[in-house]
């Protein structure tokens, strides 16, 4: 009996031997792919290929990356190799290349990165997610919804949101300093709760509201779930196949709950708004099913949920790096100063919809902002088709990653030198044109690039000209600088918080 066990277990033991010496084998092959073809890379270490740091949460993805760009980019490359686990990633350093795969060569790089289950999880197949034939049709459908005259339409509710925004700060300023990236946030979740759900969120008035607080549990994931992102992105046959979803189950229940109420609601009394959800809704065929040119309900509440979600995380970002920038810089923000009240003088002290794309300081600013805190500081796609890259002897199977490095351009010496000097006057509209298109990328490019731009930069700028006309900023004693970026998110996001000192103007 003890000879059987003992054999069995010594059985075992070869196996799983086995097993790991075939694992082992097949990464090492397959992390041979960038020597193999003479392309410079960092080493690999299995499983994570060049992700360990950031699995373990020492650096986050972007910072890694901008950091592999700057490095190999000084070694005048034009491309370089990378793994994500075991995944081969190429990175491209050169802007004509950039440019070539984001634009003229798309038809071979239409994906992101992503994971959909469709089946356990409706909201997870929004258009930033899905791929090939479906990303297209729906692009197609939803381009229409941010053209400046819907945008116009909803230009009176931000800024109905932003007159809340004055007051909870006036309220709020007295008591110590403000986290400014909280501040934000409670902005644009009532920005964008109402323009893409058309619910009054109230976070601004109460920070604790199940809105903001859905909101935030989206964008902080446990270690598990981080998990099973990453066995997601990288299995996700195997993943659907468990039925697992992207995001926290209680948040998108709660979300597929707001949207349903919504759209029961509109239809019986007939209610109609100048909101997203509207435009959306609009596009539903009448039964709610598929008939090839409108949207099911599924597709329109993923859509607004999508419009949620990449809204207002990536407009708070901005918003609060440029506070925090703002504060640093005291001259900048008198001159933006003079420029909102020369702005609204001229309009009889009110904020029109015109006005703001008028305020070139303000853009200078904005874009200046974004160039030092892209909130996504990594693009990615995924080949589509084999891709031979120009003047080489790469070819980018099917199937393999392209990673862009946002934060990596915008932060290069040969395009922006000095790059850590927050200078808004990089982007007059001369110093503009002397760059490569390309080295300004934070909303993406090509046939991919963020459908909520103009939204996006017209929430921050709205939000940004009511508090810099009512406060000024200063930085708090209690932020430490430079500010250190959390390892954990995808997402740029300070680790401590940004706390300012905020003083009321007397107009
Ligand atoms: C400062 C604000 C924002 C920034 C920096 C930003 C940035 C980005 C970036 C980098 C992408 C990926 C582009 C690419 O792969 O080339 C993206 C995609 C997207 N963004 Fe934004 N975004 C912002 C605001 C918004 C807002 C307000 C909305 C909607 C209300 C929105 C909706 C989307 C959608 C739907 C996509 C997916 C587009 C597609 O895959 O076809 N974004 N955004």
């Amino acid at each position: 009996m003890m000879f059987f066990a003992e054999s069995v277990l010594l059985n075992v033991f070869s196996i799983c031997v086995a097993i790991v010496v075939l694992v082992i084998f097949s990464f090492k092959k397959r992390y041979s792919h960038w020597k193999n073809l003479g392309v410079e890379y960092e080493e690999p270490t299995i499983p994570f290929g060049n992700t360990k740091d950031n699995f373990l949460w020492k650096i986050s993805i972007g910072d890694y990356y901008t950091n592999f760009y700057l490095k190999m980019k000084a070694r005048k490359l034009k491309h370089a190799g990378s793994y994500f686990f075991h995944k081969v990633v190429y990175i491209p350093l050169d802007l004509d290349l950039i440019k070539q795969i984001m634009q003229a060569d798309f038809l071979h790089f239409t994906d992101h990165l992503s994971f959909v289950n469709e089946k356990d999880d409706p909201l997870g197949a929004h258009i930033f997610a899905l791929k090939g034939q479906r990303w297209r049709n729906l692009r197609v459908k939803l381009t229409p919804t941010f053209t400046s005259g819907k945008m116009k339409l909803m230009f009176p509710i931000i800024v109905k949101i932003s007159d809340e925004l004055v007051k909870t700060l006036k309220e709020e300023c007295g008591n110590g300093p403000i986290e400014a990236k909280d501040l934000s946030g409670r902005f644009t979740t009532d920005v964008i709760g109402n323009c893409a759900f058309g619910i009054e969120c109230n976070s601004l008035k109460d920070p604790y509201t199940k809105f903001r607080i859905m909101g935030k549990r989206l964008l902080s994931l446990t270690r598990t779930e981080q998990l099973i992102n990453f066995l997601e992105i990288l299995f996700p046959k195997m993943m659907i196949y468990f039925g697992t979803s992207f995001l926290p189950k209680e948040a998108t229940d709660f979300f597929w709950r707001v949207i349903k109420d919504t759209s029961e609601y509109r239809e019986k009394s007939g209610v109609r708004r100048n909101d997203a959800m509207q435009l959306l809704l609009d596009m539903m065929s009448k039964n709610g099913k598929e008939d090839g040119n409108t949207l099911t309900f599924e597709e329109v509440a993923a859509q607004a949920f999508v419009f949620f979600i990449a809204g207002f995380e990536t407009s708070s970002t901005l918003m609060s790096f440029a506070l925090l920038e703002l504060s640093l810089n005291q001259d900048v923000q008198d001159r933006l100063r003079e420029e909102v009240k020369e702005a609204l003088e001229r309009n009889k002290g009110e904020l029109t919809y015109e006005a703001i794309w008028e305020m070139n300081y303000l853009s200078n600013v904005i874009n200046e902002t974004l160039r030092k805190y892209p909130p996504l500081s990594i693009l990615t796609r995924e080949c589509t088709k084999d891709y031979t890259v120009p003047y080489s002897n790469v070819v980018i199977r099917k199937g393999e990653l392209v990673f862009i490095s946002v934060k990596g351009i915008q932060y290069d010496p040969d395009n922006y030198p000095d790059p850590q000097k927050f200078d808004p006057l990089r982007f007059t509209e001369e110093n503009k044109s002397k760059r490569h298109p390309f080295s300004f990328i934070p909303f993406g490019e090509g046939p991919r690039i963020c459908l909520g731009m103009r939204f996006g930069l017209m929430q921050a700028k709205v939000g940004l000209i009511s508090l810099i006309g009512n406060f000024k900023f200063k930085v708090s004693p209690i932020t430490r600088i430079p500010v250190e970026l959390d390892p954990k998110s995808f997402l740029t996001s300070s680790l401590d918080g940004l706390f300012l000192d905020v003083e009321q103007i007397k107009n």
